[in-house]
């Protein structure tokens, strides 16, 4: 972000022309919130507070009743005009009374250590049982998101400037955000991580047949329902033909689901007609396991790794994995990733692009803030899953939906599977077992026209 104000700076635009475009943007947002409300504004000595003199300008100027509390602020700069240009009252802090409305333009990007105590102490009594706008970032939050400080402010509704930073939408402050509006500042952004967006999902071509579709391997170990559910799944998010393989599989599931023994994984894996091999689901961590990976690992099929698989690789198998010749993705929950890739410094975001180009092979980095991040350097965060996705079982679902996605979707697939799987979940909800999020399936591929 500072990176693309910089750029923008010298391609002409004054800082406080963006200034002012910001402060703006946050006072229309103020007002249509507000709903006629009395408004405290709070400015902090930075840029943020710059915004806040803005915002508090325009609010007096549209006639809605304003007050300024603000902390000690430079004397020169944008954020210095701006705040002479307010020249109206301004009240310290610590005698502001709360407000119906409080806009929090303490700190934005700028922050750098937790908040003082007798300050985070200030912000709590002035934003408790108030409604908070904050302008960029609630005020006291690493926007880098690589680290929770104490202190920090919550807000109701947070009007990010520019572009989403990696705290809006990761780690555990993007609880904190409430509501988060995106404010366009008009200003060039690098094309480096973005959130995920509904698919487009066309319907088979007019000539297709179930191999063209996809076949698609499922390789059952201990728990075989886990691999029954990752194959339905695959079955119901497109694929054409799926075998679900092992020695218990028969048990249960649709008829439509073929199920063939394991004796021989290696020629199993050898069909050329493969569009994906998943194993994982369910697969236990004994021997017969690591037989499987090996097979799995070796065959020249696009293949998904989850679960139990990517636990018992750990890190020695991130070298394996990298050397495959066929695109390789991985599905870890967090301790899974912890497992292969260690629990090192830094965001999820940046921790999974790394993990990514180390691994050479595509990486969904599960959670409530799913990171997907290619070898070639694409990152997709997928923010709003719903939380009652927090049941066994849903992970070895969007396994099976994702081996279903390689065929036709290609470089999309790993972000059409997460967003079928939390769309699915969103029509299933709000409660609801893994069973059932497979059953939404086809709506949701329904919506993406
Ligand atoms: N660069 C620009 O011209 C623009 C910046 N924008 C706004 O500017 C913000 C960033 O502004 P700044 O870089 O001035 O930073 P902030 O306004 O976020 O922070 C202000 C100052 O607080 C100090 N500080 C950091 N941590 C502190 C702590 N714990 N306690 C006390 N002081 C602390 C820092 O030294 C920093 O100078 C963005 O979040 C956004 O709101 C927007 O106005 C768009 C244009
Ligand atoms: N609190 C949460 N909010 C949103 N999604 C969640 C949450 N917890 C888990 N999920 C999602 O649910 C799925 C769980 O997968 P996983 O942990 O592998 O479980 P299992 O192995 O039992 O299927 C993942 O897609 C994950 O992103
Ligand atoms: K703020």
């Amino acid at each position: 972000m500072r990176a693309a104000e910089d750029a923008a700076f010298a391609s002409g635009i004054a800082q406080d022309a963006l200034m002012d475009r910001a402060g703006l943007a946050v006072a229309r947002e103020v007002r249509r919130l507000a709903l006629g409300r009395s408004v405290l504004v709070l400015a902090g000595g930075g840029n943020n507070g710059g915004d806040a003199f803005v915002c508090a300008r325009y609010l007096r100027q549209w006639g809605i009743d304003v007050a300024v509390a603000a902390l000690p602020g430079h004397t020169e700069g944008a954020a210095a005009r701006m705040r002479a240009a307010w020249g109206d009252a301004i009240t310290d802090l610590t005698e502001a009374t709360p407000r119906p409305v409080v806009v929090d333009g303490l700190f934005g990007i700028g922050l750098s250590r937790p908040l003082a105590p007798d300050l985070a102490g200030q912000l709590a009594r002035l934003t408790r049982d108030t409604f908070v706008i904050a302008i960029d970032l609630p005020s006291g939050i690493d926007a880098d998101a690589g680290q929770s400080f104490d202190g920090a402010a919550h807000a109701d509704c947070t009007i990010a400037l520019g572009a989403l930073k990696p705290a809006h939408v990761t780690g555990p402050d993007a609880a904190r955000m409430g509501h988060v509006l995106l404010a366009d500042l008009g200003i060039t952004l690098p094309d480096a991580a973005r959130t995920i967006a509904r698919p487009v999902i066309a319907p088979p071509a007019r000539d297709a047949h179930k191999y063209s579709r996809g076949l698609v391997t499922v390789l059952a170990g201990a728990m075989p329902g886990a691999a029954r559910l990752a194959a339905h799944a695959a079955l119901t998010a497109g694929a054409g033909y799926v075998i679900l393989a092992g020695d218990d599989a028969g048990i249960g599931g649709p008829d439509a689901l073929v199920r063939r023994p394991l004796d021989d994984p290696h020629s199993l894996l050898a069909d050329e007609r493969l569009a994906a091999v998943l194993v994982g689901p369910g697969l236990g961590r004994g021997d017969a396991a690591g037989r499987l990976i090996d097979a799995a690992l070796a065959c020249v099929a696009p293949l998904v790794i989850d679960g139990d698989a990517i636990s018992l690789l750990g890190e020695a198998g991130v070298e394996r994995i990298a050397t495959r010749s066929a695109p390789t993705f991985l599905t870890p929950h967090g301790g899974e990733f912890d497992r292969m890739f260690g629990n090192g410094n830094g965001n999820k975001i940046d921790r999974t692009a790394q993990a990514a180009l180390q691994a050479r092979a595509t990486i969904v980095h599960k959670g409530p803030d799913t990171v997907i991040a290619s070898p070639d350097g694409t990152v997709t965060v997928s923010p709003h899953a719903l939380s009652w996705l927090s049941t066994a079982g849903t992970g070895d679902v969007l396994a099976g939906i994702l081996a279903a996605r390689l065929r036709s979707g290609g470089d999309r697939a790993a972000a059409e599977a997460v967003w079928l799987h939390s769309r699915a979940a969103r029509l299933a909800g709000p409660a609801f077992v893994a069973d059932t999020l497979v059953d939404h399936l086809g709506q949701a591929i329904a919506e993406c026209r």
